[in-house]
């Protein structure tokens, strides 16, 4: 058994008296992949953001790599490549220069764009402005930004959303190399057919909590399929 990189415990995003995601805990190994499944409002957003270190908890902890974004805020956020579920491009700018910006932004080497470029398949269309992509492309473009800089965590919300079967495919397929060369991956999902693809554990979420949890070949073993198990978790049939 290796040991977890990412530990999340009792963690809490309380707004007004609302509390958006309530007592979640979860640990993660390296080259592992993490599904994180529920309906709308369920608070998956609320969790990734909280783990990107976009939106600070109210109360519990995460460690990456026994770093604290509350202690070291810089060598945390170095760790993490964030996907966010939707972002409002700059007008003008070609899909080439949109990742230039970002690049510069981590001073990272203008060749490491067109290698993240060439992954996602739009080296191409580089010089085409990204205002002018349909969904998925825009997926595959922020896609293409969160593993700029190699992340050791990558972070990604909804990240199938609007991807063609083929594009699906692919998107398995990298994250199954991602996953071989030791980084760590979390993501959101509705469907839990992309979850049952890639993930290696799966965490239900329902009102901001924690409705079920486990490895996706345990679940699968006690439950027939993640369907299954996740409609028993919602108290459904
Ligand atoms: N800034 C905020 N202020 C108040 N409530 C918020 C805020 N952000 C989110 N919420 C509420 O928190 C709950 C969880 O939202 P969140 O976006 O995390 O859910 P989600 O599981 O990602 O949903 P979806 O699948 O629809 O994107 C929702 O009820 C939402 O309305």
């Amino acid at each position: 058994m290796h040991k977890p990189e990412v530990r999340v415990k009792e963690l809490g995003k309380q707004i007004k008296n609302q509390l958006l995601v309530d007592d979640i805990s979860f640990e993660l190994e390296a080259g592992h992949v993490l599904a994180v499944c529920g309906g709308n409002g369920a608070g998956k957003s609320t969790l990734l953001r909280m783990l990107a270190g976009i939106l600070r908890p109210t109360s519990g902890e995460i460690r990456v790599n026994n770093l604290r974004w509350a202690q070291d805020r810089k060598r945390y956020a170095d760790q993490i490549g964030y996907m966010p579920d939707d972002y409002q491009f700059s007008q003008g700018l070609t899909a080439e220069e949109t990742l230039l910006f970002w690049a510069s932004l981590r001073k990272l080497p203008k060749q490491r764009v067109q290698e993240v470029l060439e992954m996602v398949g739009l080296d191409k269309q580089k010089h085409k402005r990204v205002t002018t992509f349909s969904k998925g492309m825009r997926q595959r473009i922020l896609f293409a930004q969160a593993m700029l800089a190699k992340p050791a965590l990558l972070i990604m919300d909804e990240p199938t959303n609007g991807l063609d079967p083929f594009w699906m495919q692919e998107f398995v397929h990298l994250l199954s190399e991602i996953k071989q060369v030791g980084h760590m991956v979390v993501f959101s999902t509705h469907q839990l057919e992309v979850a049952n693809d890639i993930a290696d554990q799966v965490l239900f979420m329902n009102q901001g909590r924690n409705v079920g949890e486990g490895t996706t070949t345990a679940i699968r073993e006690q439950y027939g399929s993640l369907h299954a198990a996740f409609h028993q978790s919602l108290g459904l049939k």
